[in-house]
């Protein structure tokens, strides 16, 4: 294929992978603005802080990872960036625009530049593996038809699934299910992708293809990826940029290297996987001697 369709914003497809266009790499300079920027941001449910002024950034073209002990936010971030919740206290920019502040529809403009690929990624099981890509285009899209079938088999292409174009769900394996997931949450060419645990359920073949491939996309296509993963060696091995979470805040933020040597305890607990660290593994109790002391007394009542 010689390049994206006339008239469509994507980008050529004939560039050879690592080969990475001039206007790529300015996007992905140091000085270029981060993509996402959450500032001083507060978010709870009902009377429940879960973030708690939190700052944290999203850099422009990398891979960012956004790991932390689970019900620590990672899920509600993606949602706040995604716009389906409205943060209480501070400022969340989307390219440079608050998105707390923006009305339906400069938010429903924002969300179309967002891919969101949501934890076992549903896939829809009635339509095949290329009506599942061809979707979001039917549905945002005036596209022709003739072009919608250029773009999914590029997508597909791109995940390595071409051939697998007629398939159903059903048909085809958890790791691929996943793939042409991926294949649809790109499809309209986001700025932004985000994957709400993206390597839940696969086995370490198809966790690893995963991986390469979410990297692989964000260089050749051009994106900005943030993830939420549990894996810590493959996601820390894919990405640029670190964050962690923990109790509503952010303990760890910058390179995979510099939050791998931090001496946070709660960073190492969680980078190495440590059963007992600042999060215990026994949730809170009175002692063992004081609940067994009371059985023994209520056993001796019984026997009275
Ligand atoms: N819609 C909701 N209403 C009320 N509480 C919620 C809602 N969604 C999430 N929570 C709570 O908010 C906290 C943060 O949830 P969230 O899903 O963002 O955490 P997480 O870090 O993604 O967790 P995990 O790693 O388990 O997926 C949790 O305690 C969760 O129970």
């Amino acid at each position: 294929m010689a390049g994206a369709p006339p008239g469509f914003p994507g980008l050529p497809y004939h560039r050879k992978a690592g080969d990475r266009p001039a206007f790529l790499l300015f996007m992905s300079t140091p000085a270029s603005p981060p993509l996402v920027e959450l500032r001083h941001l507060s978010f709870g449910y009902g009377e429940r802080t879960v973030l708690n002024d939190i700052s944290l950034t999203i850099p422009r073209g990398k891979v960012t990872s956004l790991l932390g002990v689970t019900g620590g936010g990672k899920t509600t971030t993606l949602r706040l960036i995604g716009g389906q919740y409205r943060a209480q206290k501070g400022e969340l920019l989307f390219d440079g625009e608050d998105v707390t502040r923006m009305d339906a529809q400069r938010l429903y403009a924002a969300r179309r530049r967002i891919g969101m690929l949501f934890q076992f990624g549903a896939l829809f099981t009635d339509l095949n593996v290329f009506d599942n890509v061809a979707f979001p285009l039917r549905e945002h899209t005036d596209l022709p038809e003739a072009l919608i079938r250029d773009i999914v088999l590029m997508k597909l292409d791109a995940v390595g699934l071409r051939g697998a174009r007629h398939l159903m769900p059903s048909e085809i394996s958890g790791g691929m299910n996943r793939r042409v997931a991926l294949a649809r949450a790109i499809a309209l060419d986001p700025d932004l992708v985000m994957y709400d645990e993206p390597f839940s359920g696969l086995d370490p073949i198809a966790l690893g293809t995963a991986a390469r491939l979410i990297r692989q996309l964000n260089d050749t296509l051009g994106m900005t990826s943030l993830l939420v993963s549990h894996e810590i060696p493959e996601t820390f091995r894919i990405s640029d940029h670190v964050i962690i979470l923990a109790n509503g805040q952010v303990i760890a933020q910058g390179a995979p290297d510099e939050v791998r040597e931090s001496s946070d305890p709660l960073v190492v607990q969680f980078v190495k996987g440590l059963p007992d660290g600042p999060v215990r593994f026994h949730y809170p109790a009175v002692s063992i001697a004081e609940d067994f002391d009371r059985s023994a007394m209520r056993l001796e009542e019984l026997d009275r």
